[in-house]
């Protein structure tokens, strides 16, 4: 199959912080349609290497490319673990969301804007329950909330950090399948780190897993 020609591609990076080598010698290609899992152990440099693709912490050795898409500045969502909200939050879902559009200079929102919020909530399914009140919502419903709030600029990149872990299982397929379809219908290029190797095995592309001591293995899934 043709690979797609727009790609971050890591050559030989290395990140110590002072005498401790976090990873060396790693060589990955993160493809513009890609679903890229990042897996590893607690503490293996997994945080430290998506700091490192999105500039911001620096390199040891080795360099990464970015393809003509891709700018060295990349713009990115972000999705950390679940966090609850409690039932009695007044707010309603597509409040919830809007509250992450850059501060407007009139209290109201504009037609464009309020058009940003809609697609988001469309692009992760939950436009129909947008008028709800996010406390009475399931967990998975809120953690879409909180992926409408990460895709709402468009980003060039989508980054779920362990993003389905403290969810039931339900919930948790429920989101990845908000995620997979933007990804497959819109695609957005998707970073997820987990430890939950089934989604893994059943959403990903490809994987890379960080062993420690420099070891790493980087292979294609589906
Ligand atoms: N700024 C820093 N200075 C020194 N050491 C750091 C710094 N940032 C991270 N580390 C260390 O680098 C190692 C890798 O940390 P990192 O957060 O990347 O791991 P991780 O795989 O994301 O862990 P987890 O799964 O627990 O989130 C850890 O030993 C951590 O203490």
């Amino acid at each position: 199959m043709k690979q797609p020609t727009d790609f971050i591609e890591a050559k030989n990076i290395s990140v110590s912080f002072s005498q401790h080598e976090i990873f060396s010698n790693l060589s990955f290609k993160i493809f513009d349609d890609d679903f890229f899992c990042l897996i590893g152990k607690n503490g293996i440099g997994k945080t430290t290497l998506v700091k490192t693709i999105l500039g911001q912490l620096h390199k040891t050795n080795g360099e990464i490319i970015f393809s003509k898409k891709f700018k060295s500045s990349l713009s990115f969502g972000y999705v950390p673990q679940f966090r609850n909200i409690d039932q009695d939050y007044p707010l309603s879902i597509r409040n919830f969301v809007s509250l992450r559009l850059f501060q407007p200079l009139v209290p109201w929102f504009s037609k464009k804007e309020k058009d940003i919020v809609d697609t988001a909530l469309k692009r992760v399914g939950i436009f129909d329950i947008a008028s709800r009140k996010l406390g009475s919502a399931s967990g998975g419903e809120k953690q879409k909330a909180y992926l409408a709030q990460a895709i709402l600029y468009d980003p060039q990149l989508l980054i779920l950090d362990e993003s389905t872990a403290s969810l039931d299982t339900v919930s948790k397929f429920d989101v990845m399948d908000a995620v997979k379809n933007l990804n497959d219908k819109y695609g957005t290029t998707v970073i997820f780190i987990s430890h939950d190797i089934p989604l893994v095995e059943k959403y990903g592309k490809h994987s890379l897993e960080l062993k420690g001591d420099g070891k790493y293995s980087y292979k294609k899934i589906n």
